[in-house]
């Protein structure tokens, strides 16, 4: 298991070993283990699993107010994604700075994604699956979202033009957002 922190703290890439033969392959997804070794202990509570038809699906910016902050391990089962996360950690150094990475089917990549991000993402391809494990359950009470195109931000996304869910396109941006996470 490759490990590889980015920009901002605590928010890290993680590629699982790939045991690859003539069947197709085999890996470990999830190792709680392997992770403790690298300081990362979490203990997730629920798995969730999307499908996104077509190409352009947009699904965030998406936070959970505390106390049902989640931390979010994502990965990519069927297509690809450009999953972004946007540091919203009020005395972080780096708040309101985003990364974005590529998450497929093929790369299998993972992206953990820390309480205090608010976390997104944009299909790549139609049909695409998205699993992730969260620390804490779905909460609609602690539910918040940030604008997608929030121009503070400055998210370079695949497309300008996403298909967004009604929820999606009412959301503040980050300087009118509740943020106490
Ligand atoms: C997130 C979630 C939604 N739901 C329900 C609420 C609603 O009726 C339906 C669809 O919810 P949403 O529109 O919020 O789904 P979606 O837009 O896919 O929301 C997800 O987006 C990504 C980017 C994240 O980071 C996730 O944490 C989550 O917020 O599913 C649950 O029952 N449990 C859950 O954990």
């Amino acid at each position: 298991m490759k490990i590889t922190p980015t920009a901002l703290a605590g928010l890290v890439i993680i590629e699982p070993e790939v045991h690859a033969d003539h069947r197709g392959f085999f890996m470990e997804s999830y190792h709680a283990a392997k992770l403790a070794v690298q300081w990362i202990t979490i203990d997730f509570v629920q798995d969730n699993h999307s499908l996104s038809e077509e190409i352009g699906v947009l699904r965030g910016l998406h936070y959970q107010l505390n106390p049902q902050a989640q931390t979010k391990l994502v990965r990519v089962v069927a297509g690809s994604i450009y999953d972004v996360a946007v540091d919203i950690r009020p005395s972080s150094p780096t708040f309101g700075q985003w990364v974005g990475v590529t998450l497929s089917a093929d790369n299998k990549r993972q992206l953990l994604v820390p309480q205090g991000f608010a976390h997104g993402f944009c299909t790549l391809e139609p049909k695409t699956q998205v699993l992730y494990k969260v620390d804490a359950y779905y909460s609609p009470q602690h539910d918040r979202g940030i604008r997608w195109n929030d121009p503070a931000i400055g998210i370079v996304w695949p497309t300008t033009s996403p298909i967004l869910s009604a929820k999606d396109e009412k959301h503040p941006v980050l300087r009118d957002a509740e943020i106490n996470v």
